[in-house]
């Protein structure tokens, strides 16, 4: 098989590809035919990115009051991040943006209203959506065919969820200010097919390798209802004004356990109750990347995910 040695990253659309492409759906590419040069993946089906970091990997996020490391599983889980401006939620979005970015074979698609705080990433997301409900809800439903397609893959494969050896690619959804698409932007209508759309993708992505990662300043239930919230397997509250918004992160009453984020010092920023599937919330404290090194980190990462387009790759190919 033939391999062009840097398969195009920014094609528009991308990742969604293999919506319409019947050979992407029913056969994954075997993974000995996976060529590597230089430690970069170039498989045709693959973002070709850092040898090093895959998202099927713990994810480091941070140390915990013990100063143990603390990672998330995050191709299989969801994580629910919330609590008050200035908490710290947008540098825990860009750590894991950061990790994802860095990652093999792994594709972003962006939600950020305010177009700053996800905006480094701008020019390696398959798709950036900024304050506009309608491209919000036009990639949300072409995600929601991807989801289907990679499940009809699944089925055929009896199987019930990807993993690494597929070679399919991980597609990470982040959300920056979930209040926006839901409660702010368009039309009532608009809004209510968001919520709909929200929840298929965060309900079935997790075990077809579409991971989403939505974080609101306002953790009230009209902008997470139980159900969607209990759809995320991770849930983060930063520093929360009151006892009830800490719960409606967290869920299950945990602020009448003693774990309430509104006890979170407000000087004590990117500090965070950290709830897995299991167990009790974790104090941590999020690692955190300045602005500096966000920009660095995602030039160079558009470097290393860059198109085929330099002088040589016509002869190369
Ligand atoms: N993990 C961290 N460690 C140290 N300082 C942090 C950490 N996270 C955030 N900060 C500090 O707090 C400031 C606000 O953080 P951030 O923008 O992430 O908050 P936010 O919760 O996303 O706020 P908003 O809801 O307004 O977007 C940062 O500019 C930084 O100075």
């Amino acid at each position: 098989m033939r391999h062009p040695p840097f398969p195009g990253f920014r094609t528009v659309h991308a990742p969604f590809k293999e919506a319409h492409t019947v050979k992407r759906t029913t056969t994954a590419p075997p993974v000995g035919e996976v060529p590597t040069a230089f430690g970069i993946s170039t498989a045709p089906d693959g973002v070709p990115v850092a040898p090093m970091l895959s998202m099927f990997d713990p994810m480091f996020i941070g140390i915990d009051e013990f100063g143990q490391a603390v990672t998330l599983d995050l191709v299989f889980h969801n994580i629910l991040v919330g609590g008050e401006p200035g908490g710290g939620k947008s540098g825990l979005l860009n750590t894991i943006t950061a990790y994802a970015a860095m990652a093999d074979n792994t594709r972003l698609v962006l939600f950020d209203g305010k177009l700053v705080e996800l905006g480094p990433w701008m020019d390696i997301a398959d798709e950036f959506v900024g304050p506009d409900l309608e491209h919000a809800l036009s990639v949300l439903r072409r995600l929601q065919v991807v989801i289907n397609n990679r499940y009809a893959w699944l089925r055929a494969q009896r199987r019930r969820k990807l993993d690494r050896q597929d070679r399919m690619s991980v597609i990470l959804v982040v959300l920056d200010e979930l209040a926006l698409y839901s409660a702010t932007y368009g039309t009532k209508d608009q809004r209510e097919e968001f919520d709909r759309l929200l929840r298929d993708v965060v309900a079935r992505g997790r075990a077809c390798g579409v991971p989403v990662v939505a974080a609101t300043q306002r953790p009230s239930v009209d902008i997470i209802p139980t159900s969607l919230r209990d759809l995320f397997g991770y849930r983060a509250a930063f520093r929360c004004t009151t006892i009830n918004s800490s719960d409606i992160v967290l869920g299950r009453d945990w602020a009448s356990q003693g774990y309430s984020a509104s006890d979170i010092d407000p000087e004590n920023r990117g500090m965070a109750y950290l709830l897995a599937e299991t167990g009790v919330p974790r104090r941590i404290k999020a690692a955190y990347l300045n602005d500096a090194e966000i920009y660095q980190i995602a030039d160079y990462m558009a470097w290393i995910r860059r198109t085929n387009t330099t002088a040589l790759s016509g002869t190369a190919a």
